[in-house]
């Protein structure tokens, strides 16, 4: 008799299933915006040319394959920590910080969840809603219980800012929660400095444990530190943060695995002991990370030269979005539109929350081939100059 005969089918990714859908479309029109990764305006995949400079100079060095230390790369680490605190960060030079290299920005979530359901007071999470949806299933699997505090404002496709400053005003104390640095993930909407700031301050009062999830730094506005912003501040305002770093995105390093998980802490000791609980929890998980990624991101992040070029690269691809979101919107004017789409151009990063409903994006999808995730999300990535006008008519059609 077979072992798993009651398993039972999963359901399928939500975004992974567009891909599928979007494949066995026979329309030339068709349009994947489900897909959570860049691409360049002929809709390629888009490998750096400072990672492809990197990859040359790692293989010149012909170095060995030995096991990374469980911590990871010590200068991919230090490099990381100096990227989303800044070069002259006190906290940096105080020694306050453990910074681990991890599995990307999902494998940092996860250390991460995992160190605090075992050494944290609370097993409270709060998440904004909506959030990136593999968080839930992340802090879950860790053992912590996931809530929500209001984010996005349905009616005004932003910042529902009375909510979101009441709902994290009522979050019990010592609960943890999760913040997007930048590029909000699915709705593309941050809080302006101002309204970070109020943020901290209830956070603050409310004794909350804020874990930053920073996966597109420099992808959202093109400027690294304007997309730390956030870090900064609640790390100048004395949070003891936790950080989860990614680098799929701003250094196109996806399937390279590249992340790196940080605790601001309040003295060198406890950032000693800490680090020592979390590698506690990553030798039984993955007992090292991997060394390939780790190389790429380190030589770009402390070579200047090629800093500076992946500087620009990211600017180039974060430019890239920002066009496409000003040119749909001239395009849906161009059509005829009368609805208010300010929103497209307001939000930031690689996703736009259109403000669809369900049937409208189902009609998109039937009628157009434009394929989406049901709550409306696109990837602007998706958008080019070669497709960005017939996406203009094909929503104004579904939306007039
Ligand atoms: C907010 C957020 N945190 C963390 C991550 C982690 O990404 P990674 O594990 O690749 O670093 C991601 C990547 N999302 O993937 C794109 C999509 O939603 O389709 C993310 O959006």
């Amino acid at each position: 008799s077979s072992w798993w005969g009651q398993v039972e089918m999963g359901p399928p990714d939500a975004i992974l299933g567009v891909t599928e859908a979007f494949k066995k479309d026979s329309n030339p029109n068709k349009m994947n915006l489900g897909v959570g990764a860049y691409r360049d305006d002929s809709g390629k995949p888009f490998v750096l040319q400072c990672v492809r400079k990197a990859e040359q100079l790692i293989a010149d060095a012909a170095l060995d394959k030995e096991y990374s230390p469980i911590v990871g790369n010590a200068e991919f680490c230090k490099a990381s920590a100096k990227l989303a605190f800044g070069d002259n960060s006190s906290v940096i030079n105080e020694g306050l910080i453990s910074t681990v290299q991890a599995l990307s920005g999902t494998g940092a979530l996860r250390v991460g969840a995992a160190f605090l359901d075992k050494f944290h007071g609370s097993k409270e999470v709060y998440l904004p809603k909506p959030s990136w949806g593999n968080h839930t299933p992340i802090f879950k699997h860790a053992g912590m219980n996931v809530n929500a505090y209001r984010y996005y404002d349905t009616q005004t496709y932003g910042l529902d800012e009375a909510g979101c400053f009441e709902d994290i005003s009522n979050i019990p104390e010592g609960s943890v929660i999760v913040l997007h640095a930048c590029a909000h993930n699915p709705t593309g909407v941050d809080p302006k400095p101002e309204q970070w700031k109020e943020m901290s301050k209830i956070i603050k009062e409310r004794k909350l444990l804020p874990f930053i999830d920073m996966a597109y730094q420099g992808f959202a506005s093109g400027d690294v530190d304007r997309d730390s912003f956030a870090v900064r501040h609640f790390v100048e305002e004395g949070h003891n943060l936790v950080l989860s770093q990614s680098y799929s995105k701003n250094m196109g390093l996806y399937g390279e695995r590249v992340g790196a998980l940080t605790f601001v802490c309040s003295t060198p000791d406890e950032a000693k002991r800490v680090e020592s609980q979390v590698k506690i929890v990553i030798r039984p998980m993955y007992s090292n990370p991997p060394i390939n990624g780790a190389r790429l991101a380190a030589t770009i992040l402390t070579n200047a030269e090629l800093r500076q070029q992946w500087l620009v690269e990211v600017k180039e691809m974060a430019d890239r979005i920002i066009t496409m979101r000003e040119q749909l919107v001239a395009n849906l004017r161009k059509e005829g539109s009368t609805h208010n789409w300010q929103h497209i151009t307001d939000q930031i990063g690689m996703f736009c929350f259109t403000g669809l409903k369900q049937q409208q994006v189902e009609k998109l999808t039937k009628d157009f081939s434009v394929f989406l995730t049901k709550d409306g999300r696109i990837s602007i990535a998706g958008v080019s100059s070669k497709n960005v006008a017939y996406l203009g008519h094909a929503i104004h059609e579904v939306t007039k």
